[in-house]
Protein backbone atom coordinates (compact mmCIF):
# COMPACT_ATOMS: atom_id res chain seq x y z
CA UNK A 1 0.00 0.00 0.00
CA UNK A 2 2.61 2.22 0.58
CA UNK A 3 3.55 1.50 -2.73
CA UNK A 4 1.55 4.24 -3.89
CA UNK A 5 1.47 7.22 -1.86
CA UNK A 6 4.07 8.63 0.85
CA UNK A 7 3.37 10.45 3.19
CA UNK A 8 5.67 13.85 2.51
CA UNK A 9 6.36 16.91 5.18
CA UNK A 10 6.39 20.31 3.72
CA UNK A 11 7.40 22.05 6.60
CA UNK A 12 3.59 23.46 7.88
CA UNK A 13 2.89 20.98 9.23
CA UNK A 14 0.62 19.54 7.33
CA UNK A 15 1.15 15.92 6.01
CA UNK A 16 0.49 15.86 2.02
CA UNK A 17 0.30 12.69 0.18
CA UNK A 18 2.76 11.57 -3.05
CA UNK A 19 2.01 9.15 -5.62
CA UNK A 20 5.15 7.09 -5.86
CA UNK A 21 5.66 4.89 -8.83
CA UNK A 22 4.18 1.23 -8.43
CA UNK A 23 6.46 -1.23 -9.30
CA UNK A 24 4.99 -4.67 -7.82
CA UNK A 25 2.41 -7.00 -7.85
CA UNK A 26 -0.90 -6.25 -6.23
CA UNK A 27 -2.92 -7.75 -3.86
CA UNK A 28 -6.30 -8.19 -4.01
CA UNK A 29 -8.39 -7.60 -0.40
CA UNK A 30 -12.27 -8.52 -0.23
CA UNK A 31 -13.57 -6.02 2.76
CA UNK A 32 -16.61 -5.28 4.61
CA UNK A 33 -17.54 -1.94 6.07
CA UNK A 34 -19.11 -2.24 9.21
CA UNK A 35 -20.12 -0.58 12.23
CA UNK A 36 -22.19 -0.53 15.87
CA UNK A 37 -23.65 2.73 16.93
CA UNK A 38 -21.79 4.36 13.90
CA UNK A 39 -18.05 3.32 15.46
CA UNK A 40 -16.86 2.33 12.00
CA UNK A 41 -14.56 -0.40 11.25
CA UNK A 42 -12.83 -1.77 7.81
CA UNK A 43 -13.18 -5.61 8.83
CA UNK A 44 -11.21 -8.21 6.69
CA UNK A 45 -11.87 -12.29 6.32
CA UNK A 46 -8.70 -13.67 7.44
CA UNK A 47 -10.62 -17.12 6.29
CA UNK A 48 -10.21 -15.59 2.85
CA UNK A 49 -7.41 -13.21 2.72
CA UNK A 50 -3.83 -13.78 3.32
CA UNK A 51 -2.94 -10.70 5.99
CA UNK A 52 0.93 -9.82 6.43
CA UNK A 53 1.01 -6.75 7.80
CA UNK A 54 -2.11 -6.22 10.21
CA UNK A 55 -0.76 -2.76 11.66
CA UNK A 56 0.80 -1.00 8.58
CA UNK A 57 -2.90 -2.52 6.82
CA UNK A 58 -4.82 -0.95 9.51
CA UNK A 59 -2.86 2.76 8.87
CA UNK A 60 -3.70 2.55 5.44
CA UNK A 61 -7.00 1.37 5.08
CA UNK A 62 -8.48 3.65 8.10
CA UNK A 63 -7.49 6.90 6.34
CA UNK A 64 -10.71 8.73 5.59
CA UNK A 65 -8.86 10.38 2.50
CA UNK A 66 -6.73 8.16 0.92
CA UNK A 67 -7.63 4.70 2.31
CA UNK A 68 -11.19 3.39 3.12
CA UNK A 69 -11.57 4.83 6.06
CA UNK A 70 -12.76 3.76 9.34
CA UNK A 71 -11.60 3.97 13.06
CA UNK A 72 -9.57 1.47 12.71
CA UNK A 73 -9.32 -2.20 11.16
CA UNK A 74 -10.43 -5.34 12.14
CA UNK A 75 -9.68 -8.90 10.99
CA UNK A 76 -11.55 -11.79 11.85
CA UNK A 77 -9.92 -14.63 11.80
CA UNK A 78 -9.46 -18.67 12.08
CA UNK A 79 -9.61 -19.56 15.85
CA UNK A 80 -8.74 -23.10 17.72
CA UNK A 81 -10.85 -22.80 20.67
CA UNK A 82 -13.58 -19.90 19.27
CA UNK A 83 -15.75 -20.04 15.91
CA UNK A 84 -13.79 -16.72 15.43
CA UNK A 85 -10.25 -14.88 16.25
CA UNK A 86 -11.20 -11.03 16.37
CA UNK A 87 -8.08 -8.74 15.89
CA UNK A 88 -8.68 -5.31 16.42
CA UNK A 89 -6.66 -1.78 15.14
CA UNK A 90 -6.75 1.54 15.82
CA UNK A 91 -6.22 4.21 13.11
CA UNK A 92 -2.50 4.54 14.13
CA UNK A 93 -2.00 0.86 14.21
CA UNK A 94 -1.68 0.02 17.65
CA UNK A 95 -3.94 -3.44 19.01
CA UNK A 96 -6.69 -3.36 21.15
CA UNK A 97 -7.06 -5.87 23.75
CA UNK A 98 -10.80 -5.59 22.89
CA UNK A 99 -13.78 -3.96 20.92
CA UNK A 100 -16.89 -4.06 22.21
CA UNK A 101 -18.68 -2.43 18.94
CA UNK A 102 -16.33 -4.16 17.34
CA UNK A 103 -17.40 -7.86 18.80
CA UNK A 104 -21.17 -7.03 18.02
CA UNK A 105 -19.84 -6.78 13.92
CA UNK A 106 -17.34 -9.79 14.33
CA UNK A 107 -20.35 -11.89 15.92
CA UNK A 108 -22.70 -10.42 12.67
CA UNK A 109 -20.23 -11.20 10.12
CA UNK A 110 -19.72 -14.69 11.76
CA UNK A 111 -23.02 -15.50 11.62
CA UNK A 112 -24.44 -13.60 8.39
CA UNK A 113 -21.59 -14.83 6.20
CA UNK A 114 -22.03 -18.65 7.26
CA UNK A 115 -18.69 -19.20 8.53
CA UNK A 116 -20.74 -20.40 12.39
CA UNK A 117 -24.52 -20.29 11.66
CA UNK A 118 -25.19 -20.47 15.62
CA UNK A 119 -27.11 -18.17 18.12
CA UNK A 120 -24.65 -18.46 20.28
CA UNK A 121 -21.12 -17.72 19.11
CA UNK A 122 -17.93 -17.90 20.84
CA UNK A 123 -15.40 -15.43 19.46
CA UNK A 124 -11.69 -14.98 20.61
CA UNK A 125 -10.12 -11.53 21.48
CA UNK A 126 -6.96 -10.42 23.23
CA UNK A 127 -8.81 -10.38 26.50
CA UNK A 128 -10.24 -14.08 26.25
CA UNK A 129 -13.17 -15.86 24.77
CA UNK A 130 -16.45 -13.54 24.79
CA UNK A 131 -20.04 -15.43 24.19
CA UNK A 132 -22.09 -13.03 21.94
CA UNK A 133 -25.77 -13.71 21.57
CA UNK A 134 -27.11 -12.91 18.00
CA UNK A 135 -30.32 -11.61 17.53
CA UNK A 136 -31.96 -12.31 14.12
CA UNK A 137 -34.61 -10.75 11.78
CA UNK A 138 -35.20 -12.03 8.25
CA UNK A 139 -32.14 -14.30 8.36
CA UNK A 140 -29.44 -11.50 9.54
CA UNK A 141 -28.47 -10.03 12.68
CA UNK A 142 -29.88 -6.79 13.78
CA UNK A 143 -28.28 -6.51 17.48
CA UNK A 144 -26.01 -8.81 19.74
CA UNK A 145 -25.79 -8.90 23.48
CA UNK A 146 -21.89 -9.81 24.23
CA UNK A 147 -21.09 -10.90 27.86
CA UNK A 148 -18.08 -8.54 28.23
CA UNK A 149 -16.65 -10.30 31.08
CA UNK A 150 -16.38 -8.66 34.38
CA UNK A 151 -15.16 -5.08 34.75
CA UNK A 152 -10.99 -5.37 36.50
CA UNK A 153 -10.93 -2.40 39.21
CA UNK A 154 -7.57 -3.00 40.84
CA UNK A 155 -5.09 -0.22 39.63
CA UNK A 156 -2.23 -3.11 38.11
CA UNK A 157 -4.74 -4.65 36.51
CA UNK A 158 -6.05 -1.34 34.73
CA UNK A 159 -3.63 -0.52 34.43
CA UNK A 160 -2.50 3.04 36.20
CA UNK A 161 -0.45 4.08 38.11
CA UNK A 162 -2.65 5.28 41.42
CA UNK A 163 -0.94 4.80 44.81
CA UNK A 164 -2.32 1.72 46.76
CA UNK A 165 -4.35 -1.59 45.49
CA UNK A 166 -8.03 -0.86 46.06
CA UNK A 167 -8.07 2.78 44.46
CA UNK A 168 -9.89 3.18 40.87
CA UNK A 169 -11.39 7.30 41.90
CA UNK A 170 -8.19 9.57 42.01
CA UNK A 171 -8.32 13.52 41.47
CA UNK A 172 -5.74 14.57 38.29
CA UNK A 173 -4.88 17.55 37.27
CA UNK A 174 -4.95 17.84 33.06
CA UNK A 175 -4.36 21.28 31.68
CA UNK A 176 -4.21 23.14 35.26
CA UNK A 177 -7.78 21.88 35.93
CA UNK A 178 -8.49 19.10 37.93
CA UNK A 179 -10.63 16.39 37.28
CA UNK A 180 -12.51 12.95 39.71
CA UNK A 181 -11.47 10.11 37.51
CA UNK A 182 -13.07 6.52 37.96
CA UNK A 183 -10.53 4.11 36.43
CA UNK A 184 -12.11 0.80 35.26
CA UNK A 185 -10.69 -1.80 32.67
CA UNK A 186 -12.69 -3.95 30.39
CA UNK A 187 -9.85 -6.08 28.95
CA UNK A 188 -8.48 -2.10 27.79
CA UNK A 189 -8.35 0.58 30.19
CA UNK A 190 -10.86 3.38 30.92
CA UNK A 191 -11.06 7.06 32.92
CA UNK A 192 -14.34 8.06 33.28
CA UNK A 193 -15.44 11.53 34.46
CA UNK A 194 -18.66 12.50 35.75
CA UNK A 195 -20.03 16.22 34.55
CA UNK A 196 -21.63 18.60 32.86
CA UNK A 197 -23.20 18.06 29.13
CA UNK A 198 -20.49 16.70 26.96
CA UNK A 199 -21.14 18.50 24.22
CA UNK A 200 -19.75 21.37 25.98
CA UNK A 201 -16.31 20.16 26.17
CA UNK A 202 -13.32 20.87 23.92
CA UNK A 203 -12.64 17.16 23.21
CA UNK A 204 -9.96 17.92 20.33
CA UNK A 205 -8.13 19.81 22.78
CA UNK A 206 -8.15 17.92 26.32
CA UNK A 207 -8.47 14.52 25.04
CA UNK A 208 -4.77 13.89 24.07
CA UNK A 209 -3.87 14.72 27.32
CA UNK A 210 -5.84 12.20 29.32
CA UNK A 211 -4.63 9.61 26.42
CA UNK A 212 -0.90 10.38 27.12
CA UNK A 213 -1.68 11.73 31.24
CA UNK A 214 1.87 10.24 32.89
CA UNK A 215 -0.20 7.80 35.24
CA UNK A 216 -1.50 6.08 32.17
CA UNK A 217 1.52 3.84 31.31
CA UNK A 218 -0.33 2.06 28.11
CA UNK A 219 -2.35 4.82 27.22
CA UNK A 220 -5.98 4.87 27.64
CA UNK A 221 -9.68 5.69 26.35
CA UNK A 222 -11.67 8.77 28.08
CA UNK A 223 -15.41 9.21 28.74
CA UNK A 224 -17.05 11.89 29.41
CA UNK A 225 -20.76 11.11 31.04
CA UNK A 226 -23.79 13.45 31.89
CA UNK A 227 -25.94 11.27 34.51
CA UNK A 228 -29.24 12.04 32.49
CA UNK A 229 -31.58 9.77 35.51
CA UNK A 230 -30.33 6.59 37.73
CA UNK A 231 -30.99 4.63 34.45
CA UNK A 232 -29.59 6.89 31.52
CA UNK A 233 -25.87 7.85 30.59
CA UNK A 234 -24.60 10.54 27.95
CA UNK A 235 -21.47 9.76 26.95
CA UNK A 236 -18.92 11.32 24.61
CA UNK A 237 -15.36 9.04 24.28
CA UNK A 238 -11.59 10.06 23.14
CA UNK A 239 -10.68 7.07 22.10
CA UNK A 240 -6.77 6.05 22.42
CA UNK A 241 -5.28 5.49 18.59
CA UNK A 242 -8.17 6.74 17.19
CA UNK A 243 -9.34 10.12 18.66
CA UNK A 244 -12.82 10.68 18.87
CA UNK A 245 -15.58 8.09 17.89
CA UNK A 246 -19.13 8.47 17.77
CA UNK A 247 -18.98 5.18 20.55
CA UNK A 248 -16.99 3.43 22.59
CA UNK A 249 -18.70 -0.21 23.42
CA UNK A 250 -15.94 -1.16 26.02
CA UNK A 251 -16.18 2.74 26.71
CA UNK A 252 -20.11 2.69 27.64
CA UNK A 253 -19.56 -0.51 29.87
CA UNK A 254 -16.53 0.97 31.94
CA UNK A 255 -19.08 4.21 32.25
CA UNK A 256 -22.60 2.03 33.76
CA UNK A 257 -19.31 -0.24 36.07
CA UNK A 258 -18.06 3.46 36.97
CA UNK A 259 -21.71 5.25 37.39
CA UNK A 260 -22.87 2.04 39.47
CA UNK A 261 -19.43 2.21 41.94
CA UNK A 262 -20.65 6.47 42.13
CA UNK A 263 -23.87 6.00 43.17
CA UNK A 264 -25.28 7.25 40.01
CA UNK A 265 -27.23 4.05 39.19
CA UNK A 266 -27.40 0.18 40.87
CA UNK A 267 -26.71 -2.58 39.55
CA UNK A 268 -28.57 -5.57 38.02
CA UNK A 269 -30.43 -3.00 36.64
CA UNK A 270 -30.59 -2.03 32.74
CA UNK A 271 -28.43 1.20 32.07
CA UNK A 272 -28.72 2.98 28.61
CA UNK A 273 -25.63 4.49 27.22
CA UNK A 274 -26.79 7.30 24.92
CA UNK A 275 -23.30 8.06 22.68
CA UNK A 276 -23.44 10.15 19.41
CA UNK A 277 -24.06 7.63 17.01
CA UNK A 278 -26.57 5.90 18.96
CA UNK A 279 -27.38 3.55 21.90
CA UNK A 280 -25.97 0.73 24.02
CA UNK A 281 -27.90 -1.16 26.93
CA UNK A 282 -25.42 -2.15 29.21
CA UNK A 283 -26.53 -4.66 32.41
CA UNK A 284 -23.65 -5.24 35.34
CA UNK A 285 -23.96 -7.72 37.97
CA UNK A 286 -21.93 -9.08 40.38
CA UNK A 287 -21.45 -11.44 37.28
CA UNK A 288 -20.29 -9.62 34.47
CA UNK A 289 -21.83 -6.64 32.29
CA UNK A 290 -23.48 -7.21 29.55
CA UNK A 291 -23.86 -5.05 26.04
CA UNK A 292 -26.79 -5.15 23.61
CA UNK A 293 -26.20 -3.09 20.72
CA UNK A 294 -26.63 -2.89 16.83
CA UNK A 295 -24.40 -4.00 14.15
CA UNK A 296 -24.58 -2.83 10.57
CA UNK A 297 -23.22 -3.79 6.98
CA UNK A 298 -22.68 -0.48 5.19
CA UNK A 299 -21.01 -1.97 2.03
CA UNK A 300 -18.44 -4.22 0.91
CA UNK A 301 -15.53 -4.21 -1.81
CA UNK A 302 -12.03 -5.27 -3.02
CA UNK A 303 -9.06 -3.03 -2.43
CA UNK A 304 -5.76 -3.48 -4.19
CA UNK A 305 -2.34 -3.09 -2.20
N1 LIG B 1 -14.18 1.34 20.00
C1 LIG B 1 -13.88 0.25 20.82
C2 LIG B 1 -12.59 0.23 21.57
C3 LIG B 1 -11.39 0.18 20.62
C4 LIG B 1 -10.05 -0.03 21.29
C5 LIG B 1 -9.55 1.14 22.07
N2 LIG B 1 -9.33 2.32 21.28
C6 LIG B 1 -8.26 0.72 22.78
O1 LIG B 1 -7.16 0.86 22.22
O2 LIG B 1 -8.37 0.24 23.91
C7 LIG B 1 -15.06 -0.29 21.57
O3 LIG B 1 -16.17 -0.21 21.03
O4 LIG B 1 -14.91 -0.87 22.65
Amino acid sequence: MNKYLKKAENGSGIDHYTRVPDTGAKQKITFTKMHGCANDYVYIDCFQNDIQNYAELAIYLSDRHTGIGGDGVIYICPSDVADARMRMYNLDGSEGMMCGNGIRCVAKYVYDSGIAKKDVLHIETKSGIKICRVHVENGEVTTVTVDMGKAELVPAKIPVDFPGDTAVKEKITVLDKEYEVTCVSMGNPHCVIFGKDPDTIDLEKIGPHFEHFEKFPERINTEFIEVLDNHTLKMRVWERGSGETMACGTGACASAVAACLNGYCKKGEDITVKLRGGDLVIHYTDDGVQMTGSADTVFTGIVEI
